[in-house]
């Protein structure tokens, strides 16, 4: 069966519950996800304890925000480990999205918009001023133009992301939640239908499946109703 376009969010303590994990949901999903907890820790080794010998991507979310200079080397520096995706944050700004680019030209660099923690009161309090969908097309518009051709922002806004960046770009959502599911830090959730259905390509899901008893079968059970999903639409 083909592995659904899902990033399981590897955000375990210790590399062997992440190497476990990943273990468990390569057959079903395309990526597998490693954060700040997991890279910090342990550095560049966990690329490969989590690549295994599966071949699955590895998305390196290191949400790179600093000035270009900088930037440009700490993607130069995990530029080697091949990752499918590294995460920056677009609000860095075009000319630091484009030192990622630079960079790594063998990874996909994923500009992140407005992280999906953030509800409207927060964005007001960072001076975001504005609904979410805004300052997220503006963000996407300002990374793609700098060379992103990845996206991170919430299922709600995947279809106006989409209408402003056409069709070349992958959209990423992570805050998608099962129907009935705890949506924990999240603010702006949908469940992994609805972000299928509004255009995104990959849907990062952590919790909901790192957290079940069985995440093998937690990821089996979401790539089915997205299949099911599909093939609904079509
Ligand atoms: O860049 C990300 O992956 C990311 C961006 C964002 O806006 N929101 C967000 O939740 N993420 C990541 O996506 C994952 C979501 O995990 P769960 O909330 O457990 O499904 C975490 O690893 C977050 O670091």
């Amino acid at each position: 069966m083909t592995p659904a376009p899902i990033a399981v969010a590897l955000d375990a303590p210790d590399l062997d519950t992440a190497a476990r994990w990943a273990a468990l949901v390569t057959p079903y999903v395309t990526t597998v996800k490693v954060g700040l907890e997991l890279y910090l820790r342990y550095g560049p080794d966990v690329v490969a304890a989590v690549r295994g010998a599966s071949g699955v991507q590895v998305f390196l979310d290191l949400k790179l925000h600093d000035i270009p200079a900088t930037v440009r080397g700490a993607a130069r520096a995990v530029a080697r480990l091949r990752p499918s995706y590294l995460t920056v944050h677009a609000a860095g700004g075009p000319a630091m999205v484009r030192a990622a680019v630079e960079a790594a030209p063998g990874t996909a660099i994923a500009a992140v918009t407005v992280l999906t923690s953030l509800g409207e009161a927060d964005l007001a309090a960072i001076g975001l001023e504005g609904p979410a969908p805004d300052a997220v097309r503006r963000l996407a518009a300002l990374a793609v133009e700098a060379g992103a051709r990845a996206l991170v922002c919430s299922p709600q806004e995947a279809a106006a992301v989409r209408a402003e960046v056409g069709a070349g770009v992958t959209l990423i959502t992570p805050g998608v939640r099962p129907a009935g599911a705890d949506v924990q830090d999240q603010a702006r959730v949908a469940t992994p239908e609805q972000a299928l259905a509004a255009g995104a390509d990959l849907l990062v899901i952590g919790r909901p499946i790192t957290g079940a008893p069985d995440p093998g079968a937690a990821a089996a059970g979401i790539a089915a109703a997205l299949r099911r999903a599909s093939a609904g639409a079509s």
